[in-house]
């Protein structure tokens, strides 16, 4: 038997990184979280202890930090392509960059006054925005965009029934019920390195996704998750020329009706006990019959 070294990767995690951008004394913040990952010609790292081909991880997390001061912090996708690119460009070992970022969204602090909200933030609610990208040695470059902790819930317009029976079976059939998830997405851009022509780039596109999916989740009558999944992947797909593939993860949050006859109470669809575990998970990827080759975009 012989020992041979596999896939490997190297890099930085979880750079923890705000940029506030100083516009006249009005302040915009960028609160971020990088990692990269690269890997190439490493063999002889592994194999004998040379680390001649290394760029550390240190150089890597430093030039993070430099590249938001040189160059800013703005869509996320454009500032993980400038990474990915300078370590494939720079590093003749390096031949894939994967970069990834996730976004943490600030609010103003609404104040009364002149002075008002120019400094002063508040953590948003909202979801994580997210990125991946890979760049390699041979100029091809995939950007998935995404988003996660997304909860919604619609407090009507869900069934479920229909379904198969055996002898473990208890659910019981339902036309009513409350559909509550909670939202991972990622979605992958046709043309790796930007949106389509006559966009305004990568901020547009992610609002653009998160409302079909919103609308998709809404508007669609649900038959079941997996149905409401499918409908919302199919908007982003239908709506948004430059994705070619949604893949979506959501958990089903179930909102189980509380039996009140023992309080002489009825119960309808008003109270609910909202469980945290165990939860259905349905998982699925939409794509264009057309898409291209993912390469290694979701890894
Ligand atoms: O939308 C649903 N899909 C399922 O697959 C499932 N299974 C289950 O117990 N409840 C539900 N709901």
């Amino acid at each position: 038997m012989a020992v041979i070294l596999g896939p490997n990767r190297y890099g930085k995690a979880e750079i923890r990184l705000v940029r506030v951008a100083r516009d006249a004394g009005v302040h915009h913040i960028k609160d971020v979280n990088v990692g990269s990952a690269l890997s190439g010609d490493m063999d002889d790292v592994h194999l004998s202890g040379d680390n001649s081909a290394v760029l550390p991880t240190d150089t890597q997390k430093n030039t993070t930090y430099v590249f938001a001061r040189k160059y800013g912090v703005d869509q996320i996708e454009d500032f993980a392509l400038l990474l990915a690119r300078h370590y494939v460009d720079s590093q003749p070992a390096v031949h894939h960059a994967r970069v990834e970022i996730e976004e943490y969204f600030w609010d103003r602090v609404p104040l009364p006054g002149p002075r008002a909200e120019r400094h002063s933030f508040v953590r948003s609610g909202r979801e994580v925005r997210t990125c991946v990208v890979h760049h390699d040695r041979d100029g091809t470059t995939t950007v998935v965009s995404g988003l996660k902790d997304l909860v919604v819930l619609n407090s009507t317009g869900s069934e479920f029934s229909g379904f198969a029976v055996d002898e473990y079976t208890t659910l019981q059939p339902t036309t009513d019920r409350v559909l509550a998830t909670e939202v991972s997405a990622r979605w992958r851009h046709a043309s790796g390195a930007s949106p389509a022509d006559g966009s305004h780039g990568f901020g547009e596109s992610y609002s653009e996704v998160r409302r079909c999916l919103l609308e998709a989740f809404a508007g669609t009558h649900s038959l079941s998750l997996q149905q409401t999944l499918y409908a919302m992947g199919r908007r982003v797909l239908e709506t948004r020329d430059e994705i070619c593939e949604v893949r979506l993860a959501m958990p089903n949050k179930h909102h189980f009706p509380v039996d009140l006859t023992p309080f002489g109470l009825d119960n309808p669809g008003e109270v609910f006990y909202a469980a945290d575990r165990p939860y259905g998970l349905i998982e699925g990827a939409v794509l264009d019959d057309d898409a291209p080759a993912a390469h290694s975009a979701w890894e």
